[in-house]
């Protein structure tokens, strides 16, 4: 078996809090214990995308700095590219990239052009590497146009960019990725789910994500684990993770003429009917039909101008595991 990128076993970390559950008075003195993470046995082989996805405050932070050395677990393992984060935090440094989207790693006032030329000193790049490997990802990222542009003069979408290739210069084995599209119009979504693919295949990297966009984990990622206050509450595949919660997906249809309710539709549920019933929306369970099938037997009855499919929302899919836990 290969090694794994990332090998956690029991991996826990906990905070001393001020206990809000008391009065005011008390609450100033008493502290009680905060399990962030909890008992996090997992392990992500070379190549692997997975996105880590959970509530505000589920643990995801946590886990991340714990799988990059910025904070030490209080009991259990973690081994990150096969290195123990804390003790080899700059051996590991060289092998992974981070992108958190609030936070930069780039020189405000400099060019973007002058940030690369600096961090590939840090990671002691070769003038080759260095040449290769920008003119790639400047290419890829399609950033020939604001290179010589100081980067906080650059739109948000060209700095995610940016952030995205300074994190990827010395083209790390892992790449962990904090919301990487949050705020992102959909022309920018797109490109940079689309470099990651890419950078995935051509180069084997393991992306590890975090997000709360259904399109971010459809696109990116082949493995889900979701986290539930601390625990792992599922890990596995996307279809899995919307069969757990019988999710539903939906067709929204745009019909040529006013048709009444389309209801009676094997396998679906009629939800709604806008403009005398121009535009209907049905949900049905993946599991036990298709779109393609609902779609067809619509058709039957009405002529379909327009269609969308509606995936189910990853909040509401999240908030119905939970549910099942409590
Ligand atoms: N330094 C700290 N001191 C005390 N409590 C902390 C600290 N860091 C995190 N926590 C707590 O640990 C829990 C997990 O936080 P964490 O930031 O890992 O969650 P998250 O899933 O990343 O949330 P978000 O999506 O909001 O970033 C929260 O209850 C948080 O308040």
């Amino acid at each position: 078996m290969t090694d794994p990128i990332i090998e956690t076993s029991g991996l826990t970390r906990e905070f001393r809090v001020r206990d809000t559950s008391t009065g005011s008075v008390q609450r100033a003195l008493k502290r009680r214990t905060l399990v962030a993470v909890d008992e996090l046995s997992v392990r992500v082989g070379p190549g692997e995308a997975v996105g880590y996805i959970g509530a505000n405050g589920a643990g995801k932070s946590t886990t991340i700095k714990m799988l990059t050395g910025i904070l030490v677990p209080t009991r259990g393992s973690v081994t990150t590219c096969g290195l123990r984060p804390v003790q080899d935090r700059r051996r590991l440094a060289r092998q992974v990239g981070v992108v958190f989207g609030q936070r930069s790693q780039l020189w405000w006032d400099l060019p973007v052009r002058e940030s690369f030329r600096i961090l590939a000193a840090i990671h002691d790049l070769s003038a080759t590497a260095e040449q290769e490997r920008t003119d790639e990802l400047v290419e890829r990222l399609e950033m020939a146009e604001f290179l010589g542009t100081p980067v906080r003069q650059l739109s948000l979408g060209q700095r995610m960019r940016a952030e995205v290739a300074a994190a990827l210069l010395h083209s790390p084995r892992l790449v962990i990725l904090d919301e990487p599209t949050i705020g992102l119009d959909v022309l920018s979504k797109q490109r940079l789910r689309e470099f990651l693919v890419a950078e995935r295949r051509t180069h084997g990297t393991t992306l590890l994500l975090t997000t709360h966009d259904m399109g971010d984990v459809e696109r990116l990622c082949d493995r889900i684990l979701v986290i539930d206050r601390g625990r792992l509450a599922y890990d596995g595949d996307l279809l899995g993770l919307s069969r757990t919660v019988g999710a539903e997906r939906v067709l929204v249809v745009d019909l040529a003429e006013a048709t009444e309710d389309l209801t009676g539709i094997t396998a679906t549920r009629h939800l709604a009917s806008e403009g005398h019933g121009l535009r209907q929306r049905l949900a049905f369970d993946a599991e036990t039909t298709t779109a393609a099938r609902v779609l067809a037997a619509v058709s039957e009855r009405a002529e379909v101008l327009d269609l969308t499919v509606e995936e189910p929302d990853i909040e509401d899919v999240v908030r119905r595991i939970y549910a099942a836990r409590r």
